[in-house]
């Protein structure tokens, strides 16, 4: 079932570890076939060195696992909640990347301050709220995907393809695995650029003119970036 997307979701995980995006395990790619309703995840807790396209989970948007000899991630209730709330997207990861793990752990948003940020994202990368002690004990990662459709009651997911969870860590996602994965590394990038910015300066200011320029011309309607 489904061969071709099982490759691609596990070439996506072994790519978190290519782009040092993960480490141990810390880490889940899944993807979607928005047409059989069904997705494909990684396993949880199986060490990318040894994990096979075989072993990857298909799963149904009601959290029916339908294929899959192993347990799915731990976090596929997050990316079952964001498949169904944000309909756009075809790809979610979730990972422990040092620098948007720290902003995360920050309980702030990353601040839109570069050219680098706004030829993916559109605007700043918000935190979650504080998830209460029903949440956490209760459906938890059902719950942290409903505090990041929360966070995006006023925002286009594929406008800002990425969130910072508070006290956890960066998801994000794109119209595909491979895009989702793409954004992550950005996301780890923009972090790290960010940290040291403020490092440099912590009064320092965007340029509004160069976050419209950056953004549309790559996904406004007269894009002109690439080929
Ligand atoms: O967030 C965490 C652990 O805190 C998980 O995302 C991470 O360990 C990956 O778990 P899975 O192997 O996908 O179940």
């Amino acid at each position: 079932m489904l061969e071709q997307l099982k490759q691609e979701v596990f070439q996506a995980n072994l790519d978190l570890v290519k782009h040092g995006l993960v480490i141990f395990t810390w880490g889940n790619v899944s993807g979607i076939d928005r047409e059989k309703g069904l997705f494909v995840i990684k396993p949880s807790g199986v060490d990318y060195s040894v994990m096979k396209a075989s072993d990857m989970v298909v799963v149904d948007t009601d959290g029916n696992v339908v294929e899959g000899k192993l347990k799915p991630s731990s976090d596929m209730p997050t990316h079952l909640v964001l498949y169904n709330e944000f309909p756009e997207i075809g790809g979610v990861v979730h990972t422990h990347s040092t620098y948007s793990t720290a902003w995360a752990q920050s309980g702030k948003a990353l601040p839109i301050i570069g050219t680098t940020h706004a030829d993916y994202f559109a605007n700043d990368i918000p935190c979650t709220r504080d998830m209460t002690e029903e949440e956490v004990f209760g459906a938890y990662e059902k719950e942290t995907g409903n505090v990041i459709v929360e966070t995006f009651a006023q925002l286009k997911p594929m406008e800002i393809p990425g969130v910072l969870v508070k006290n956890h860590g960066p998801f994000s996602w794109g119209k595909d695995a491979h895009n989702a994965v793409h954004n992550a590394v950005v996301m780890e990038e923009i972090s790290k650029m960010a940290t040291f910015a403020f490092m440099n300066n912590p009064e320092l200011t965007m340029n509004p003119h160069l976050v419209k320029k950056h953004y549309e011309r790559k996904h406004g309607k007269n894009a002109y970036y690439g080929q």
